[in-house]
């Protein structure tokens, strides 16, 4: 080492630059022989020729036959032509508007929103949205399959890229509501890869709905209170459950109790079904006191109403115990509905802890025990937090109204509900009624409104089926 020259050649100064890495490999860049990209071309616009008669065959058979036409008798045949087509749709239309707006119109408009809105901004949107995945230095984005229209919505049928989940979606409805000019955009799950995405063209429910007519013979598993977004009527289920019905105050819970009651009204007149009212604010359930068969607006004698309801359901399970196991509304055996106006009341903001105890033992026992023997709990609230309302799981069925935060949102409807479009928090303040619902049998919320019931509407509803006689709980006493 000593005898070497060189030796001090080997070390490196500390001055000089150090390479990253002693070797750089790099994707060698190869350049695509232009055969092959006009290849590639060709067979696209092959694969779109051969396609467009079986995704478009009424637009491409038209334009089919007019050429046709137009090849075999010239300008007069066609302009002939194209009138009795028109006479022949104009027709259709005064003689069958139903058919037509569903087989023509709505097909046409969904052609025309399919270019001009979603193709036209696909892939903007939805790479700022940051659904655009890359790999190997490709960018892969869901691809439209279909799109329909109904007369309120379009229905965007994707198909996601693989490896990618409809949560993925559920996260950018806002994203993808704002970049394709939608209030707002729901996400329904067909399948593995295969998601619609739903997006309101006007809001069918920006009008107040008026008070529905009362049905007959009221089906009180599904009694109507007001309308869907999708135009259909919103039936709400009481008997054999309990319902929440959660929002700000003015957001219109109210309307959803008044409409409950009035559609259950005739039941009510004929002794099969009662319903027995906690009203703290004296504001709203008193001005139909005449339909209650019991009523409290006090914090004792509401916790006695709760407690003779609790011992009047014990006293029935008693009876059907080993001989019975559903209840069926009769004279004898009404169902009772217990409305509850503003819970919180009760359970968090009574002076008295006596109550507060007294109150939630006597609800959380009505809802956990009274399903089966006819006992229903109706209550509404304003906030949804725990330390208000411990008892909001024992709620089988939910109403959210316009909330406070969208924390509230799954607080109320569930996990995931936000996800799924349910924007409860975003509700315009001016539309009280409107409200998310879970629907039975689908995981999608439904946005609904409730018909609004004004006070001519209750004395009516006092007048014509107010039978029964008001017993207010503190003359009986708790059972
Ligand atoms: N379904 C509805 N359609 C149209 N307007 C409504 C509807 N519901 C309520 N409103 C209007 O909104 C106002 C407030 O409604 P409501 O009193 O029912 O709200 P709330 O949620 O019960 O509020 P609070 O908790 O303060 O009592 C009503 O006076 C009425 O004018």
């Amino acid at each position: 080492m000593l005898r070497n020259n060189h030796a001090g050649a080997a070390q490196t100064p500390p001055t000089l630059p150090m390479p990253a890495q002693a070797f750089r490999f790099s994707t060698p860049v190869v350049e695509t022989p232009g055969i092959f990209v006009l290849a590639s071309w060709i067979i696209r616009l092959l694969r779109v020729l051969v396609l467009a008669p079986i995704r478009f065959p009424v637009a491409v058979g038209s334009t089919a036959a007019l050429t046709t036409t137009g090849y075999l008798f010239g300008t007069v045949g066609l302009t002939v032509t194209v009138i009795a087509a028109t006479s022949v749709l104009l027709t259709w239309r005064t003689r069958w508007p139903l058919s037509f707006h569903r087989l023509v119109a709505l097909r046409v408009l969904a052609a025309w929103r399919w270019i001009t809105v979603y193709r036209r901004h696909w892939q903007p949107v939805l790479v700022v949205a940051g659904l655009a995945e890359s790999y190997q230095e490709r960018r892969y984005l869901p691809r439209i399959r279909k799109v329909t229209c109904s007369s309120w919505a379009d229905r965007v049928r994707v198909r996601l890229v693989a490896g990618t989940a409809p949560a993925d979606v559920e996260q950018r409805v806002a994203e993808l509501a704002h970049g394709f000019g939608a209030a707002s955009c729901r996400v329904t799950v067909l399948g593995p890869r295969d998601v619609v995405l739903e997006f309101p063209r006007h809001d069918t429910l920006a009008d107040p709905l008026d008070a529905l007519p009362i049905p007959r013979d009221p089906d009180l598993a599904a009694l109507p209170v007001g309308r869907r977004e999708d135009g259909e009527p919103w039936h709400l289920r009481l008997h054999g459950t309990h319902v929440l019905v959660v929002g700000v105050t003015g957001a219109g819970k109210g309307s959803v109790l008044w409409s409950v009651i009035r559609a259950m009204s005739p039941a009510v007149r004929d002794g099969t079904a009662q319903v027995w009212a906690v009203d703290p604010k004296r504001m709203e359930l008193s001005y139909g006191r005449g339909l209650f068969a019991r009523y409290a607006d006090t914090g004792e004698t509401a916790v006695a109403l709760l407690e003779t309801a609790v011992a009047g359901m014990q006293d029935r399970a008693e009876r059907y115990a080993g001989r019975q196991r559903a209840h069926v509304p009769t004279v004898d055996d009404p169902f009772v509905v217990v409305v509850l106006d503003e819970v919180a009341f009760l359970t968090a903001y009574h002076p008295d802890r006596d109550v507060r105890r007294r109150a939630e033992n006597a609800i959380a026992t009505l809802t956990s025990q009274g399903r089966s023997v006819g006992f229903c709990v109706l209550a509404a609230l304003q906030d949804p937090r725990k330390e208000v309302m411990n008892l909001r799981n024992l709620f089988p069925d939910k109403i959210a109204l316009r909330l406070d935060e969208a924390s509230q949102v799954d607080m109320v409807l569930g996990e995931g509900a936000r996800e799924r479009g349910a924007n409860a928090h975003l509700i315009d303040p001016d539309l009280p009624g409107v409200a998310f619902v879970r629907v039975e049998g689908s995981p999608i919320p439904v946005r609904v409104r409730a018909a609004y019931v004004c006070d001519d509407d209750i004395d009516t509803m006092v007048t014509e089926y107010g039978a029964a006689p008001l017993r207010p709980v503190s003359d009986e006493g708790a059972a």
